[in-house]
C-alpha cells in the first residue's frame, strides 16, 4: 500500500524565528529574549509554508519563553487559526545553558577551545557549568515554577510532593540528555494523546527541544552520534507523519529543505564566524 494512504496524523515542529540573542551571537537558554524583525518575518514565512503544504493545525503547543510564544502566534495569524487552543509548557523551554547564558559564543569558543565548545553545544552529554543555586533562585522567573495546568494528573501529585520536600529544583544548566528526559513525558502523555483524538499538533519550541523531539520520535534511527550533527534552522517547519495507530511513517521532512540545510549550517557555524 502506498505510504501516503497510510498517513493519518501529521505533527508539525518548528524552532522559533531569529531571537535578539541569536542575532548578537549570545547563548540564550532560559533568558527570555524577544524576536528580531527578521525572526518575525521567519515566523510569517513558516506560516506560509504550512499553508502551502495544506496543513491545518488544531492545537498550538509552545514553551514558556516569549520567542516561542510569539512565533506561534505569528504563525497562527498567518494561517488564520489564531482561535486554536494553545498549551504552553516549561518542558519545551530551550536547554538551560547554565553559566554560558548571556555569554558571547565566540568568547566561550576561545576560552574553552573548539573540541569543548562543540561538546557543550551538541554532545548529548555536554552540560555547561551550572549557575550557582543562590544566584539562580534570585533570577528564576516564577513562570517556571511548574505552574502549567497539569493534564498529567499523576504528575501534579508527584511534583507537589517533591516541592513540599524541597527536592524539586529547576534546571541550573542542562545537557541534551537532561532535556530529553523532561520533554519525553510531555510528548508521550500530551502530544500523542492529542494526536490520538485526531488533532494536527503544531509545536513551536527551541533548537535543543526540537533535537530532543527528533531523538524521541526517531528512536533508534537517530543515534547519540547522529544527533550531535543535527542543527535546527530558525523558522522552517518540519513534519513527522504517522499511521492510524500512531506508528511513525518514514523520517521527518522540512517544508523548505534547501533553506533548512543552508540555515542549519549557519547555526552550526555560530561562534566560529567572527572568531579572531
Ligand atoms: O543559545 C541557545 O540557547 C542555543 C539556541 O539558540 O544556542 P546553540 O544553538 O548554540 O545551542
Amino acid at each position: 500500500m502506498g505510504q501516503d494512504r497510510l498517513i493519518k496524523h501529521q505533527l508539525i515542529i518548528v524552532r522559533h524565528g531569529q531571537s535578539e540573542w541569536n542575532k548578537v551571537n549570545k547563548f540564550c537558554g532560559w533568558i527570555d529574549v524577544l524576536l528580531t524583525k527578521k525572526g518575525e518575518e521567519e515566523a510569517r514565512n513558516a506560516g506560509r509554508l504550512i499553508n502551502k503544504a495544506k496543513l491545518k493545525p488544531d492545537l498550538l503547543i509552545t514553551s514558556k519563553l516569549s520567542r516561542s510564544c510569539l512565533t506561534g502566534s505569528i504563525i497562527c495569524k498567518e494561517i488564520n487559526r489564531l482561535y486554536i487552543d494553545v498549551y504552553r509548557t516549561w518542558r519545551l523551554n530551550e536547554r538551560h545553558y547554565g553559566k554560558f547564558q548571556g555569554e558571547d559564543k565566540t568568547k566561550i569558543l576561545q576560552q574553552v577551545g573548539e573540541k569543548k565548545y562543540l561538546y557543550y553545544r551538541r554532545n548529548i552529554n555536554g552540560c555547561p557549568p551550572l549557575v550557582e543555586k543562590e544566584e539562580f533562585e534570585k533570577s528564576v522567573d516564577d513562570r517556571y515554577k511548574y505552574k502549567e495546568d497539569f493534564k498529567l494528573t499523576e504528575e501534579k501529585e508527584e511534583f507537589e510532593a517533591k516541592e513540599r520536600e524541597g527536592i524539586l529544583e529547576l534546571p541550573r544548566g542542562e545537557s541534551l540528555k537532561m532535556v530529553i528526559e523532561r520533554v519525553k513525558p510531555f510528548y508521550e502523555k500530551i502530544v500523542l494523546k492529542e494526536m490520538k483524538i485526531g488533532k494536527t499538533v503544531l509545536i513551536v519550541c527551541h533548537g535543543s527541544t526540537v533535537r530532543s523531539l527528533i531523538k524521541i520520535i526517531s528512536e533508534d534511527q537517530v543515534s547519540d552520534e547522529d544527533i550531535e550533527k543535527i542543527n535546527i534552522p530558525n523558522g522552517i517547519p518540519l513534519v513527522y507523519e504517522f499511521d492510524k495507530d500512531l506508528n511513525r511513517v518514514g523520517d521527518y521532512y522540512y517544508l523548505d529543505p534547501e533553506k533548512a540545510i543552508k540555515r542549519a549550517k549557519e547555526v552550526e557555524r555560530q561562534g566560529f564566524e567572527n572568531k579572531k
